[in-house]
């Protein structure tokens, strides 16, 4: 699929309560949050620093709270905003949180690990999470198979990945953080899902939670170019 222009990113950890520090966006810049969670390890912090920063992390450790990445797209001649909030997938890790995760969101990304068959059938608790936080029927979800470039330790096939997908009204997406030739791009993923926002959502604006302190760690400028 046809990409839009990357331009910037930027990636933000959240870490307690205190003032922005000067990083919110440009008044009439449109921003999507989208939200991805899944069991831990599964690989949902190299999946979106794969789309904010253009590379598989050399390390990655357990998500605390949530961590924010953002990229700024053009897509139809507009400039958006995609910012991702990469939840921990460790309850102790995530429970003072959860309430922050759903409020405006406008997307959300379920992750599945395709070499742990636990974490696919984790799936259903995750879907029930965003029951109980009353996400609104018509927010668009994914869900999306992670490390499909490890395929000699597969244990989640695709027909049955693609059945739950069904049943639970989602695409589903295989996809490699590690090696961008595999399957689905995560480039296209994300993009897929922000042509859908944007063309649904034309008046939603949003900006980090204001109440807490947003720490800004440099990031590498993201690829420019579509992988397909
Ligand atoms: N082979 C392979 N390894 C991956 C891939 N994506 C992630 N990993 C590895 O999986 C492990 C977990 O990745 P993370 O992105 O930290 O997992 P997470 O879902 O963010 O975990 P939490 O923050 O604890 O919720 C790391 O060792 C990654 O290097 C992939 O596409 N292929
Ligand atoms: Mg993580």
């Amino acid at each position: 699929m046809a990409a839009g222009d990357a331009e910037s990113s930027l990636e933000l950890s959240l870490t307690g309560s205190g003032a922005l520090p000067g990083a919110l966006p440009p008044a009439r810049s449109r921003i999507f949050k989208i939200i991805v969670i899944g069991d831990s390890n599964v690989g949902k912090t190299c999946l979106t620093y794969r789309f904010c920063a253009g590379r598989f992390p050399q390390r990655t450790e357990a998500t605390i709270g949530v961590d924010f990445r953002e990229r700024a797209v053009t897509i139809d001649g507009e400039h958006i905003k995609i910012q991702l909030w990469d939840t921990a997938g460790q309850e102790r890790f995530r429970k003072s949180m959860v309430q922050h995760y759903y409020r405006n969101v406008h997307a959300v990304v379920f992750v599945y690990d395709m070499t742990n068959i636990a974490s696919f059938h984790s799936l259903p608790s995750w879907i029930e999470e965003c029951k109980q936080h009353l996400l609104a029927n018509d927010i668009p979800r994914i869900l999306v198979g992670n490390k499909c470039d490890l395929r000699s330790a597969i244990q989640v096939p695709t027909d049955l990945a693609q059945k739950f997908a069904d049943t639970h009204s989602m695409p589903l997406f295989e996809t490699s953080a590690k090696n961008p030739n595999d399957n689905d791009h995560v480039e296209a993923i994300f993009m897929t899902l922000a042509h859908k926002l944007k063309s649904h959502k034309p008046l939603m604006l949003s900006q980090p939670p204001d109440h807490d302190e947003i720490h800004i760690k440099p990031e590498p400028k993201p690829i420019t170019s579509c992988w397909c």
